[in-house]
């Protein structure tokens, strides 16, 4: 089955919405450019509150190494989501500490896809170039391309996710843009939603 990531998760009650309704994992964004942006400090009361079921994930995106350990162990997050041109050996040092999910966009997926194979610790996600921007990508044309057991964002929702997953079979899904009332604020029918319709695909 699907395993499904709920992304952007600002607000303790929002995390345990999502953790009702069966989600497998909660994004907790911590780069500064992020209309989500969340505290360590409410990351790791939302983790606390949603028992020891779903992963919870520090999201960086081009950040210093010692920032993200030290956010990532001030947020008591499970495993850590990397975005941005950052180095393989920055990937690399942050796996020695977290299961990490290193996003690429299409046009990496060339030139980085292979370096990740098998790696253990690291999984790809494959992502629109604007993380957070609701766009879909090409799933059409990523279909012969894309990683056996990556996952999949870019403008999910729960009108499209069991297409999308049709598409190309991800090991798990991520959205926040559809699945919010407004910026960093879900809208708990569209997270049940989503997840209904990504666990059924
Ligand atoms: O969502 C953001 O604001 C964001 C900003 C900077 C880095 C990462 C960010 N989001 C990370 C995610 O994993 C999103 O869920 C993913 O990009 C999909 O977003 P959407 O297309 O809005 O569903």
């Amino acid at each position: 089955m699907t395993r499904v990531k709920v992304c952007g998760i600002t607000i303790v009650n929002d995390a345990v919405l999502s953790a009702e309704a069966g989600a497998d994992a909660l994004g907790f964004i911590f780069a500064p450019v992020s209309r989500r942006l969340v505290s360590p400090a409410v990351a790791r009361q939302a983790g606390l509150s949603v028992g020891p079921g779903p992963a919870r994930v520090g999201v960086f995106m081009n950040q210093a190494l010692d920032e993200v350990l030290r956010t990532a162990e001030a947020a008591r997050v499970s495993a850590v989501q990397v975005h941005g041109p950052v180095s393989s050996l920055y990937v690399q040092a942050i796996s020695g500490y977290y299961p990490v999910l290193r996003v690429l966009r299409p046009a990496d997926l060339a030139a980085e896809a292979d370096v990740w194979t098998d790696v253990p610790g690291v999984t790809l996600m494959l992502d629109a170039p604007e993380p957070g921007g609701g766009i879909p990508l090409d799933w059409a044309a990523l279909k012969a391309a894309f990683p056996r057991g990556a996952w999949l964002a870019g403008g999910l929702g729960p009108a499209n996710v069991a297409e999308a997953i049709r598409h190309l079979r991800p090991a798990g899904v991520d959205a926040v843009s559809r699945l919010e009332a407004q910026a960093g604020v879900k809208e708990p029918a569209a997270v049940q939603a989503f997840i209904r319709a990504a666990k059924t695909a």
